[in-house]
Order: structure tokens, then C-alpha cells, then sequence
């Protein structure tokens, strides 16, 4: 998989590329994250990027041109087609069934704004889908591109190894993860659940797959809605309910 990133600060992405599961797909060539200036595509003395907000108010706007040069030259860089994604506030929720998706993809571009944003015209002519990690304003694109990277670099066949793909199994079902424990046994802070030691482990999954239930019930009943539960589960989660405090 390609990810194009166009930003105004590329070494940000490039930075968060080069540690760990993104660093070892970007090794293992199962992914490439390249970054892309507009302002080494902005003309005049002093490169413009930016200019302020037609209708008066607060702060600047990115201008078309230097975007859209950017976002050509990052096209013209692969035969691939891209799926063009500007990250922001306005955007689609992002969820894992979306990551899903994306990381099926060849070829991702996704575009950073920052200021107030970028210009209305170039969103409509160029993007494909607008997407949001949360309901909050950044000061800028470029976080949200890097939990959008990882996201898909963990999904690209090859970029985990077993333990950290049991991670992401937990997420798979749409249910929030079990909680984990490792040594000591005894501590001062408390113990370790006994089953966790038993050995037996369709016990332990099962054990695990009702706390990732009960927490997702617990804390996140709208994802319950959503996970495919079989029915044994669904019932586990009736008779949970049925001796609840609450
Ligand atoms: N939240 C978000 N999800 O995805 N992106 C987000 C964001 O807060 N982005 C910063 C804004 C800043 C102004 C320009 C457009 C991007």
C-alpha cells in the first residue's frame, strides 16, 4: 500500500513513520508513506500558502493552488489510483470497519489542513471522502493522518506478529479488549485472575471474550448494538443485565 500525505509539515509524518508497526511495514515493504510540500509548489518571494478568509472573520485559509499542484505531483508519483481523503472536523466518523476498507486499498492520498482550513473549491474538486477521528479540533491535519496510517499499516497482511495481531482480533468483532495481566502473580496493587493461570484455554478465551463483552456493555452499550453477538452471548449479556446494581 501507497499513502501519499500532503502537508505543510511532511517530517512530522515522516517521523511518526519511522518507529515501530509503521517503521516495520514501511521495512517489509508492505507499505510507503510519502509526504508532499504545497509550499514547495507556492509561488512568488514568499511561497504563499495561505491568504485570509473572503466574507472578513478570524484566521487563514489554504489557497487552491499550491494543494492542487501538490496533490498532482503526489498523483503523478505512482500509476495507482488514489483515493483522496481530507481529514477534519466536517469529515465522516472514522472506524474500524473504515480502516477495514481503506487498507484494502492500494493507494491512499490524504490531504492536512491547517489554519481555518482549505478552500471550499478545491474539497469539492479533488477529495473523495472527508473523515474525522473525533468530535474535537486539532491544529492541523497531520495527527489525524498519522492514527489514520497506523490504523492501516497494522491491517496490511504481514505487518504483525502473533501477539500483536491477538490484539487486534479483540477489535475485530467491534467489542472493546479484555483487560491484560502479566508478572508478578501477586502484587501489591492485587492478583491475578485464577483462570488467567489455569492453562486451559478455551476457558481463557472464554473468560476473555466475556470481559471484552461486559466492558463493552459497561462502557459502550452503543457498540454492543452494532457487534455480532451469537446467542449464547447474547444471553451471557441478558443475565449480566438481569443481576446488574444498576
Ligand atoms: N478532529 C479531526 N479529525 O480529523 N481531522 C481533525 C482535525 O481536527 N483537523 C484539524 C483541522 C484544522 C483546520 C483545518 C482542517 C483540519
Amino acid at each position: 500500500m501507497r499513502v501519499d500525505v500532503v502537508s505543510l509539515f511532511p517530517e512530522f509524518v515522516a517521523q511518526m513513520a519511522s518507529h515501530g508497526v509503521v517503521a516495520r511495514a514501511q521495512e517489509r515493504g508492505l507499505l510507503g508513506v510519502h509526504g508532499w510540500n504545497p509550499r514547495d509548489y507556492a509561488e512568488g518571494n514568499y511561497r504563499r500558502v495561505d491568504d485570509r478568509p473572503f466574507g472578513g472573520g478570524p484566521g487563514m485559509v489554504m489557497l487552491i493552488d499550491p494543494l492542487r499542484a501538490a496533490l498532482e505531483a503526489a498523483r503523478a508519483a505512482d500509476a495507482a489510483e488514489a483515493r483522496v481523503i481530507y481529514l477534519t472536523p466536517q469529515g465522516t466518523p472514522l472506524t474500524q470497519d473504515k480502516v477495514k476498507e481503506l487498507a484494502g486499498r492500494s493507494r491512499l492520498l490524504l490531504l492536512c489542513g491547517r489554519y481555518e482550513g482549505v478552500d471550499e473549491r478545491l474539497v469539492e474538486a479533488e477529495v473523495d471522502e472527508e473523515l474525522s477521528i473525533g468530535d474535537y479540533v486539532l491544529s492541523g491535519g497531520e495527527l489525524a493522518a498519522a492514527v489514520l496510517i497506523d490504523a492501516v499499516a497494522r491491517l496490511q497482511p504481514g505487518a504483525l506478529n502473533d501477539a500483536e495481531s491477538a490484539a487486534q482480533d479483540s477489535f475485530e468483532h467491534g467489542l472493546l479488549d479484555c483487560p491484560h495481566y502479566t508478572r508478578p502473580v501477586e502484587h501489591a496493587l492485587g492478583t491475578v485472575p485464577d483462570v488467567l493461570l489455569s492453562g486451559n484455554h478455551a476457558l481463557i478465551d472464554a473468560w476473555r471474550r466475556r470481559q471484552a463483552l461486559l466492558r463493552t456493555w459497561l462502557r459502550r452499550p452503543d457498540l454492543v448494538d452494532k457487534a455480532a453477538l451469537g446467542p449464547e452471548e447474547r444471553q451471557w449479556l441478558e443475565q449480566a443485565a438481569a443481576t446488574s446494581p444498576e
